[in-house]
């Protein structure tokens, strides 16, 4: 009976002891959780704010673009283009090589189709306005367009 006592009341602490340490080790986990989520989220939207273009990409890459077509728009960071194609079937064939490409940056136009149109608007939603992934992208759209218009 004794050693039954003992052996319980061992058991009893060490299984309180555990609660405690299982308390305290979950709260701290919880906490700097949330403290490295805070610190990640502050490091994220700077990040994307330092990715937006700069006044000198503007006046060279981006000028590059607005030489063949691209504007920017007036409400917005963005810069857009109409395409023309032959037909419905020129017009498909360039967005899906487009659509491949843009998903494969993880980085996607918005768009409009009506036959051989094609209206595109560029712009980096995580970022609020034009970044390189923009400029890459249109880029990439004038290679295309150049092989099939
Ligand atoms: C979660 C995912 O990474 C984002 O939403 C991606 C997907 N495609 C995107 N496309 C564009 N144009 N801008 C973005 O910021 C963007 N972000």
């Amino acid at each position: 009976m004794m050693v039954v006592n003992v052996v319980l009341r061992h058991a009893s602490r060490a299984i309180a002891s555990e609660s405690f340490h299982f308390r305290c080790f979950s709260r701290t986990s919880t906490r700097s959780l949330s403290l490295s989520g805070t610190q990640f989220a502050v490091t994220k939207s700077k990040a994307k704010m330092a990715d937006k273009l700069t006044s000198e990409e503007r006046s060279t890459i981006l000028n590059a673009l607005l030489q063949k077509g691209w504007k920017v728009q007036d409400d917005r960071d963005a810069i857009y283009k109409e395409y023309l194609f032959k037909d419905f079937n020129e017009a498909f064939g360039f967005m899906t090589r487009v659509a491949i490409k843009a998903d494969k940056m993880n980085h996607h136009p918005e768009w409009f189709n009506v036959y051989n149109k094609v209206n595109i608007t560029l712009s980096t939603h995580d970022s609020n306005g034009l970044t390189k992934r923009d400029i890459n992208l249109a880029n990439f759209m004038e290679d295309v367009a150049g092989n099939t218009q």
